[in-house]
């Protein structure tokens, strides 16, 4: 065994485990399973199974999920570049189908980073609906606005706030609510020898204070009749059965059902959270890590409930260790159903998104700019139609004005791209634009990463299409394409920033363009990035300095 697991924990879990405690020992003399997840945002799974360069075997619990050898080295190839699928440890896929997400659902997800089940929610969705994504560490949240970048979410918010700020602003307001909590982590052991190490840190006792307050948290963001779904990837009955027992003592109006997929776990282990509680009484835990602060009793009734709840277990399925409980508002849910609008706030100071991947600065929404542009709006000129509702290209303003950021966009997106794009949703926060999902009056007062959909950024007149836009684009979206196959030294070094040489005949063009200007690249089919196409049959590229192949 080459983990080294502590004594404390092996200890708890041979008095927890009894019969079972070799066969789950010996767990930890077999290699972690590799696991992808299908970007079906991107590409269909069909077709992903069609054209996979790795062998795939289906995940039982996921469908868009396969195991995958890892010495294929899926992290290094074009497809992955492109977004194509998550690298993701096959256990850690249950949490969002038990969520069961449905295209248009508002969803929360309160510990998102690095954002594997955020993208998976997002490709749930399918566009429609709202994802407010959200971690607590700064850090982490880069990660996570990186993937959903990559990805190709277009209807996600990125926040990095505390979930208490978050309340204040979206009471009542999510129908699907995940909380991925922080845990003290020993379903990970085996994957990760950090997780192992710092466990004494992520204290069992400190841990399931946290969640006891995270959950109480989002049980105030959910509309009547939502779904929470909390998970850990952890074996203690303190942070899962037990966690969840508080809850339902506090939240009466809640139930436990059974996840999707139950069939292939094991059932909540009930009988440990009222061992764990006796410990408590009498002062003395296997761990002596005990929740006392704030303790009070648990009642035996919600204790029982935890056996609807399901643990994986990495002796008993091809998976690391994990915990699912979903809870259910009991209300009937109403899909005409609208939340209250937030408390207005008179001056907010957190309003801002932090510096972009693509190294956009800090800026705070331009609100000058906005009602510039609103004001210009208003008197038709963003509207690309003139007054008989003819369309009419934006660049005919005279060149003497000077072009509000919603002007260069709708002049951008007249001339490179296809289909209706209008100004609905679109946000300034400074030189960058972005299409948001949500109004802005929900996130004033909180840290806002990402507002909505990064399109690009206007500076001196001129609008620069982001690499979040491209990265969401489905190739007809855009009048200009290059494809690269997966399999050419060409795909490699565009991602490797190259500049690649490409004869004109070569761009797919649409019939109202010419070749020069913005390309989408494509690698079999599936956007990955902006290159611009120059005369000398050269295509300067665009793909961001921080993504590239090394
Ligand atoms: C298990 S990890 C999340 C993994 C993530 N859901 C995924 O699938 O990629 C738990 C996350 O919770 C975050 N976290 C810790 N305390 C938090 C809090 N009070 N509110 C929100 N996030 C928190 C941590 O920074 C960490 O990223």
């Amino acid at each position: 065994m080459s983990v080294q697991l502590p004594p404390q924990f092996v200890q708890r879990m041979q008095d927890l485990l009894g019969d079972e405690f070799q066969s789950f020992m010996d767990s930890y003399e077999q290699s972690p399973r590799a696991g992808l997840r299908v970007n079906t945002l991107k590409i269909s799974n069909e077709q992903f199974q069609k054209q996979s360069p790795f062998e795939l075997r289906s995940i039982p619990w996921c469908p868009t999920g396969y195991y995958v050898d890892a010495a294929a080295r899926p992290g290094k190839h074009p497809y992955y570049y492109a977004g194509l699928y998550y690298i993701q440890e096959p256990s850690a896929m249950s949490p969002v189908e038990a969520l069961e997400v449905q295209p248009g659902d508002r969803v929360l997800d309160l510990c998102a980073a690095p954002g594997g089940k955020s993208t998976q929610i997002a490709a749930a969705l399918q566009g429609q609906g709202l994802l407010v994504t959200n971690d607590l560490s700064a850090e982490r949240t880069r990660a996570l606005a990186k993937n959903m970048e990559l990805y190709g979410v277009r209807n996600a918010v990125i926040l990095n706030e505390s979930p208490d700020v978050i309340a204040t602003r979206f009471a009542g307001f999510f129908d699907k609510i995940l909380v991925d909590a922080p845990c003290s982590g020993e379903g990970m052991f085996r994957k990760d020898d950090d997780a192992a190490r710092q466990w004494l840190n992520h204290s069992v006792e400190r841990c399931s204070i946290m969640q006891r307050d995270i959950l109480q948290t989002v049980a105030t963001m959910l509309a009547p009749g939502g779904r929470i779904v909390y998970s850990t990837c952890t074996f203690a009955p303190e942070e899962n059965e037990r966690s969840i027992a508080v809850f339902l003592d506090q939240h009466p109006e809640f139930s436990v059902t059974l996840p999707a997929y139950a069939e292939h776990f094991r059932p909540g282990r009930s009988e440990w959270a009222s061992q764990v509680e006796q410990e408590i009484q009498q002062g003395a835990t296997v761990l002596s890590a005990i929740p006392t602060e704030g303790y009070t009793p648990v009642s035996e009734k919600s204790i029982a409930q935890t056996a609807q709840t399901v643990r994986l277990w990495p002796h008993l399925l091809e998976g690391e260790g994990h915990y699912i409980a979903v809870l259910d508002h009991q209300a009937v849910r109403d899909r005409n159903y609208v939340p209250a609008e937030p408390p207005v706030i008179a001056h907010s100071h957190k309003e801002r998104p932090q510096r972009h991947t693509a190294s956009r600065p800090d800026q705070r929404i331009d609100k000058k700019a906005e009602r510039r542009a609103e004001r210009d709006a208003r008197k038709g000129r963003t509207e690309g139609r003139d007054k008989s509702g003819r369309q009419h290209s934006v660049s005919r303003i005279p060149a003497t004005e000077e072009l509000s950021p919603l002007q260069l966009w709708q002049e951008f997106s007249a001339k490179e791209l296809n289909g209706e794009w209008g100004t609905q949703g679109i946000i300034t926060f400074g030189h960058n634009l972005y299409r948001s999902p949500i109004g802005e009056s929900r996130l004033q007062g909180l840290k806002v990463i990402r507002p909505g959909w990064y399109l690009g950024s206007c500076k001196n007149g001129r609008f620069t299409p982001g690499h979040a836009l491209a990265a969401a684009l489905i190739p007809a979206e855009a009048k200009r394409r290059l494809n690269l196959s997966a399999d050419s030294p060409e795909a490699i070094s565009y991602l490797k920033g190259e500049t690649l040489s490409v004869p004109a005949e070569r761009i797919q063009c649409d019939e109202d363009v010419s070749s020069r200007g913005y390309v989408l690249v494509c690698i079999d089919g599936c956007s990955a990035g902006w290159g611009k196409w120059q005369q000398g049959d050269t295509l300067k590229n665009e793909y961001p300095a921080g993504w590239r192949w090394i």
